[in-house]
């Protein structure tokens, strides 16, 4: 029979490990985030700071030249990194040791942009969190996804996830589909929505965090960060999957009730990680 569990926060306590009081920022892990493109470096900011404040120790951003001042501006924790190219990513290349790259928010699907993507996949083999065009470019070149590191995180809303693993009739049929495409492929899926469901080795975790608040741009920027953050501190996939999808719920669980549903946006779940993180070390 297959298994289903609820993420609640016995399965996140579980998860959660404490910043060890003699820990370094080269101890907390080094992140990449890998988007942006004209107009849309917005989602770098909110997932790069989210990175920082899941507790990753170094993060750099990759994103197009255009980007620059706004990156280091928005996020001066962040370090930078710019492709050669201004307006969108026509190459990733780096000399960092990294612990997890978060990759595709904001990116676009540029031609060049598809290329880079490849020859960065035939490269990288440090732990991977791909979202947003990262995924439709992955969707039309289904041939890549044989090339991924084992465990991938892939982030898909359903949009995303219609375009990477074709139509469905039904939720069951959609859960069939998305087993059989992580068991293939060796990755875990975080399938977004109300409540969002994880598929990892056919067992399906449902969030029980999280509400309407979240149905704001860059909600999915922020949970890509937060998930890379997690990683980069050496949470196997599965876990930092779950403890991220409970996290960022669990932040628009506990602003609600000061922010209202309109008035909570994507930067508030960065701004209530520390009160959400907290509530796994009482
Ligand atoms: N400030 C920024 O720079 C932002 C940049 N963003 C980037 O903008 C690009 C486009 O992303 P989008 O996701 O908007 O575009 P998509 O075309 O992938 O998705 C939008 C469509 O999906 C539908 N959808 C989304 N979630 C759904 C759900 N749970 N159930 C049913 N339908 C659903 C929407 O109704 C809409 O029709 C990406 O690169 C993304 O990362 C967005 O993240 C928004 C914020
Ligand atoms: N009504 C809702 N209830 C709970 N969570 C939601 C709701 N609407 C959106 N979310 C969450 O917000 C995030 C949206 O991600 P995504 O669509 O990728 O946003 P963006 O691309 O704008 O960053 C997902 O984590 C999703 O589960
Ligand atoms: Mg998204």
């Amino acid at each position: 029979m297959e298994k289903h569990i609820l993420i609640d926060r016995s399965e996140a306590v579980k998860r959660f490990r404490p910043i060890a009081k003699d820990s370094h920022k080269g101890l907390q892990g080094h992140a990449l985030i890998v988007g942006g493109s004209y107009g849309k470096m917005g989602s770098v900011c909110l997932s790069a700071k989210a990175c920082l404040k899941s507790g990753a120790g170094l993060v750099t951003a990759y994103i197009p030249k255009c980007g620059y001042d706004v990156v280091q501006s928005v996020v001066p924790e962040a370090m930078v990194l710019t492709d050669d190219y201004n307006e969108h990513i026509t190459s990733v290349n780096h000399k960092l040791s990294l612990q997890a790259i978060g990759f595709g928010m904001g990116m676009g699907q540029d031609l060049d942009t598809h290329q880079a993507m490849f020859h960065f996949l035939k490269m990288n083999s440090v732990p991977l969190v791909i979202d947003a065009d990262g995924l439709n470019i992955l969707s039309e070149n289904k041939e890549w996804l044989e090339i991924l590191p084992k465990q991938t995180i892939l982030t898909p809303h359903v949009k995303e996830l219609e375009r990477l693993i074709g139509h469905w009739d039904s939720k069951l049929e959609m859960l069939e589909n998305v087993k059989t495409f992580a068991a293939k492929y060796d990755v875990i899926v975080v399938v977004k929505g109300a409540p969002t469901l994880i598929v990892s080795k056919n067992v399906i975790y449902e969030n029980t965090t999280g509400n309407q608040a979240l149905a704001t741009a860059g909600s999915g920027d922020v949970l890509t960060g937060i998930i890379t953050g997690l990683s980069a501190q050496h949470y196997a996939p599965a876990d930092a999957a779950i403890l991220g999808v409970y996290v960022h719920g669990l932040t628009a669980d506990l602003a609600v009730p000061e922010t209202g549903h309109h008035a909570f946006i994507a930067s508030d779940i960065i701004h209530y990680l520390g009160k959400a993180f907290l509530t796994l070390e009482q």
